[in-house]
């Protein structure tokens, strides 16, 4: 069992904003002097950090782990312009945490020279409620299913086998160029939609050998989910109407949910036996298994300190305290053919077998 690792990432302020902040950031607490109003995070990172000190906090060894069959998922949180966009994709100058996972991704299956691997990736927007494609556009609409072999999924949502990052991150500029967005008054450009972007991994062990059973034919698959929320703003700040307004409700109901569902598993409601309402949102129910599941989760929490945004910047913290409340049990996630099952079986069989042998004396005095 381990929690949700969350972290928090304070973006630069200008000269004006700086003076009037009422935030403090001491170590791994934030707080509002002469205020109750204090938290305490993982980590804690102010404007002068790097986006590559924000990954090594958590996202490396969830990618590590990825690789090696643990699923994994990192999700940004925050309202619009907190910096969700540029901790996650970054830029030409700064990579963000996609394009660094991807790259250490590859780095890591090339050292591993054991293992055979296969990366899918696949890319999806959820925009009002709806799922769509990126790298499909044409698949629009989209439908979550549920089964025994592949779990909670997307049906029919492109995915595509890629054999280096510059594949990877050129895939993603594709999707990128059809993803929505809405101009506001708070953000010209500021995204509305939800964005999961996924690599599927998939490795075998190279050994040929028929003696081997342990590892032959078992297939490790693994998912990782970097995701981008859209701005966490309540719509009425946003001075939204129409279209807009209804995109913030969407927004606004997925954001609640995951909120509600955070909520509830930082109470232990799930252990208790309560319900989680992952189903009433799209983002909760494809983000399931990340949160509060079979998982190793990490938040990042994108905040302003400025006062004009106090009110927001405490909510998000909110929200970010509750998730540390939340563990997920990963674990690695092997599958077996039912030859492979069949020979792991006949190993252990055979294992016994010589153990008895060796040690018949303690058998029979457990009374076999
Ligand atoms: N830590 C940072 N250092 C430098 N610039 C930053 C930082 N964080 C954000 N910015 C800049 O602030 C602007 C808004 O950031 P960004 O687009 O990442 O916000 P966002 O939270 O993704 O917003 P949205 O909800 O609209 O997607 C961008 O121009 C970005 O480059």
């Amino acid at each position: 069992m381990e929690r949700i690792h969350v972290a928090v990432r304070a973006r630069p302020l200008s000269t004006e904003e700086a003076k009037t902040s009422p935030w403090r950031i001491s170590g791994n607490s934030i707080l509002i002097p002469n205020n109750s109003f204090k938290f305490e995070f993982d980590r804690i990172f102010g404007e002068d950090c790097k986006t590559v000190d924000v990954y090594q906090a958590r996202t490396k060894e969830i990618v590590a782990a990825a690789v090696r069959g643990f699923n994994g998922t990192v999700f940004a949180y925050g309202q619009t312009n907190s910096g969700k966009t540029h901790t996650m994709r970054g830029s030409a100058t700064e990579p963000g945490v996609i394009p660094l996972s991807v790259h250490e991704l590859f780095e890591t299956i090339q050292q591993d020279v054991d293992r055979e691997f296969v990366l899918r990736m696949s890319y999806m927007e959820i925009y009002n409620e709806e799922i769509n494609d990126l790298l499909a556009p044409e698949h629009r609409k989209l439908q979550i299913h549920e089964s025994l072999e592949r779990g909670i999924h997307v049906a029919g949502l492109r995915e595509e086998i890629v054999a280096s990052p510059e594949q990877v991150l050129d895939f993603m500029e594709f999707g990128e160029s059809h993803r929505h967005i809405g101009e506001t008054s708070m953000n010209l450009y500021g995204s509305r939609s939800h964005t999961i972007f996924r690599m599927i991994i998939e490795s075998r062990d190279k050994s040929e050998d028929e003696d081997i059973v342990s590892s032959c034919d078992a297939a490790r698959i693994s998912v990782l989910n970097l995701v981008d929320l859209a701005g966490s703003e309540r719509a009425a700040k946003t001075g939204a109407d129409g279209v807009r307004l209804k995109e913030g409700s969407h927004i606004n109901k997925s954001l609640m949910t995951l909120g509600t569902v955070i909520k509830k598993l930082s109470e232990g409601a799930e252990s208790q036996g309560g319900h989680v309402p992952y189903r009433d949102s799209k983002l909760t129910r494809i983000l399931q298994p990340a949160l509060g599941g079979n998982s190793n989760t990490a938040i990042i929490c994108n905040i302003t300190l400025a006062q004009i945004h106090a009110d927001e910047t405490k909510s998000s913290l909110q929200f970010a305290s509750r998730a540390l409340h939340v563990t997920n049990c990963a674990r690695v996630n092997e599958i077996l053919t039912d030859a492979a099952l069949l020979k792991r079986q006949r190993k252990e069989l055979e294992e016994l077998r010589a153990k008895l042998q060796v040690c018949p004396i303690v058998i029979i005095g457990l009374g076999f």
